[in-house]
């Protein structure tokens, strides 16, 4: 696997109540999918939005391949919000991305074509957002969230509100983008979804990370991972009295 790619150098984020990220030090390398998880409130969507210039660091520093400056080019963002125009068809909405971002006419009707084929969306091009399903409309969004050809792709809760079947078409897709070499960022939470996709888990509370080490899908388990560094809320959410040892557990 690759070089350091994004280096993130104590950099915090601290609201007027307290809450926010602090000195947060990450290291992303190129190629992986890197799971950012933690509980609500930990400062998740903080350090996406921090990283993409939507809030701005009290401190600290962001590099790409060792450039302070010029690299949001080549990231993109997908946000954990449906903050999508519900008439709009979606093949203009991905042009019109498209061309906010700079890119000519001729190719972004080029790349909206061939992204939305590789969505199996292509049926679908002049459908509004509005007449489709809500896993079609991630997928819509993920296609403009693309069209950039970005080198690393930050994910906010991307599977959120999706049935079983657009989860794993979505977490497939994810992979196969990883195999083309992107860099995955991905916050959710639905920890075991990510048990056989995730290279690296990095584990926030309370605005510190708590966890940051590779990721062996065939060692470790991640929900039992995840768990330990956090609480036992989950388990207890999950599984009932955590004392009660002749209950089942299933
Ligand atoms: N604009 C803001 N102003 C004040 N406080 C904020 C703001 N944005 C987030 N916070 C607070 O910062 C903390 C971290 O919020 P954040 O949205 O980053 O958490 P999260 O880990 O993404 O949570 P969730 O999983 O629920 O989306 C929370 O306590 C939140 O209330």
């Amino acid at each position: 696997m690759g070089f350091k790619m994004i280096e993130i150098i104590q950099l915090s984020k601290v609201f007027k109540n307290g809450a926010g990220i602090k000195k947060i030090d990450l290291s992303i390398k190129e190629g992986q999918i890197f799971a950012i998880l933690g509980p609500n409130g930990a400062g998740k969507s903080t350090l996406l939005k921090t990283i993409f210039k939507e809030y701005l660091p009290d401190e600290g520093k962001i590099t790409f391949n060792g450039e302070t400056e010029g690299f949001l080019k080549k990231f993109s963002f997908y946000t954990d919000q449906s903050l999508f125009p519900k008439g709009i068809g979606i093949g203009f909405f991905c042009r019109y991305t498209a061309e906010l971002v700079g890119i000519s006419a001729s190719k972004a009707k080029e790349r909206t074509k061939h992204l939305l084929k590789t969505l199996e969306l292509e049926k679908y091009t002049k459908k509004t957002f509005a007449s489709l399903s809500a896993g079609m409309q991630k997928k819509a969004m993920l296609a403009a969230t693309l069209i950039n050809e970005p080198e690393c792709i930050f994910l906010d809760e991307p599977t959120a509100n999706l049935d079983v079947e657009s989860r794993r078409a979505l977490l497939n897709l994810l992979k196969q983008l990883k195999d083309q070499g992107k860099t995955i960022i991905i916050t959710s939470h639905i920890i075991d979804e990510l048990q056989n996709i995730v290279d690296h888990v990095a584990i926030i509370k309370d605005g510190v990370f708590v966890y940051d080490k590779p990721f062996d899908k065939d060692k470790e388990q991640l929900e039992n991972l995840y768990f330990n560094y956090i609480d036992s809320k989950g388990l207890e959410q999950k599984y009932g009295d955590l004392t009660n040892f002749e209950g089942e557990i299933n």
